[in-house]
């Protein structure tokens, strides 16, 4: 558990960076700091790991003050992820993970044999251990600076903007990896973002900073963009929380409906109704118009594409989206081996959230 404790940050010019802020960031949690350039989410997160020292208050961290402890045994138990990944450019990849490991005194083969199983925990292939930082893309850089993170297994994690200076396809790819490590590992995580889409992505907590480190809200996603608590944090929060707010809504209750189905490779008659193409498998490959007929065998050429699919345990965003990107208005449904279990229509979605509104 990381405490901050009505903590103040006055620089020696006058700039109030954090006023006066209590924060927790409770054990095996992501907890996300969010605000607009300049509203002391850096200072913040820099005063868990003693890079900065708050004008007044207390930081715990495991009930522990910080102050009471050595700032360079302090930063081994901690892990510290910035933005340009901050790799040692003159070390190879390998030899950058496993520094922390090698200073806490383990052997060089512990340290590289533990580096070698970290790179392919975050999804890089082996043969980039020896290659140095200036050699690899940005985003596989962010992965190493991840790696050199966890190398000492620190129960606590400070990441200061990783995944900003790449491309928005790689950085979803990144955000989905941390998902990923964090169930299996579970560390005690703040993250400092600008992005509000990557804090509601990521947080279980997200704290929305204003100038001057004042804490608007703090909250879970869902709360934050059900009920901001005042128009600093709805206008932070942007345009389409009500839709966005449908990523935590569970489609529990939302049964798909029967939909006409043709199989690739028969013969189909025609028909006045949309119905939807399935391959051997029946997994959806795209719906067939109403009225058209097919000379021979049903073919893809014959099909107009179809929309996003909607995994059954999924959230009701993806079925809403499903539903409004097919061109027959029905959203298919897939199991986990996206074979079609029927379709759902925005009505239906809608009239599940009615149901939702009127029995919570
Ligand atoms: N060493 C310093 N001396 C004086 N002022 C500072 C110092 N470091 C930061 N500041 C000021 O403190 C305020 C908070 O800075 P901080 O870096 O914590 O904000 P931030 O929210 O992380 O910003 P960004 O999103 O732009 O990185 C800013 O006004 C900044 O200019």
């Amino acid at each position: 558990m990381i405490e901050f404790q009505a903590v103040r940050k006055q620089y020696a010019n006058g700039t109030v960076a954090v006023e006066e802020l209590s924060l927790s960031v409770p054990t095996g949690t992501v907890t996300v700091l969010v605000g607009p350039s300049g509203c002391g989410k850096t200072t913040l997160l820099r005063m868990v790991n003693r890079m900065i020292d708050p004008s007044s208050g207390t930081v715990l961290v495991d009930g522990t003050d910080v102050r009471a402890q050595d700032p360079a045994r302090l930063r081994r138990g901690i892990g510290y992820v910035i933005q340009q990944a901050g790799l040692f450019p003159h070390r190879s990849i390998l030899d950058n993970i496993a520094t922390v490991p090698i200073l806490d005194g383990r052997s060089r083969r512990d340290a590289r044999a533990r580096a070698a199983e970290l790179l392919e925990l975050v999804g890089l292939p082996a043969e980039l251990a020896k290659r140095y930082p200036a050699q690899l893309s940005g985003g596989q850089q962010q992965r190493v600076g991840v790696a050199r993170a966890l190398a000492a297994d620190p129960p606590v994690l400070l990441m200061d903007e990783p995944f900003s200076a790449v491309d928005p396809v790689v950085r979803e790819g990144l955000q989905d990896e941390l998902l990923r490590l964090q169930g299996e590992l579970g560390k005690t995580v703040l993250f400092v973002t600008h992005d509000i889409d990557e804090a509601i992505k990521l947080g279980e907590k997200v704290a929305v900073l204003r100038q001057g480190g004042h804490l608007a809200q703090c909250a879970d996603p869902d709360e934050l963009l059900a009920e901001p608590s005042d128009d600093f944090v709805t206008s932070f929060v942007g345009r389409d929380r009500g839709y966005r707010r449908l990523s935590f809504v569970h489609a529990n209750g939302l049964v798909p409906r029967p939909v006409p189905t043709v199989e690739l490779g028969s013969t189909v008659g025609a028909s006045d109704g949309w119905r939807l193409a399935v391959d051997a498998d029946a997994r959806p490959r795209g719906w067939l118009e109403p009225g058209r007929e097919v000379d021979g065998e049903l073919t893809e050429d014959a099909l107009v594409a179809g929309g996003s699919l909607h995994p059954l345990d999924g959230p009701l965003r993806g079925a809403l989206d499903a539903a409004l990107s097919a061109p027959s208005g029905q959203g298919v449904v897939v199991d986990a081996d996206g074979a079609s279990l029927g379709v759902v229509t925005a009505e239906d979605v809608l009239a599940l959230l009615h149901q939702h509104r009127a029995a919570p």
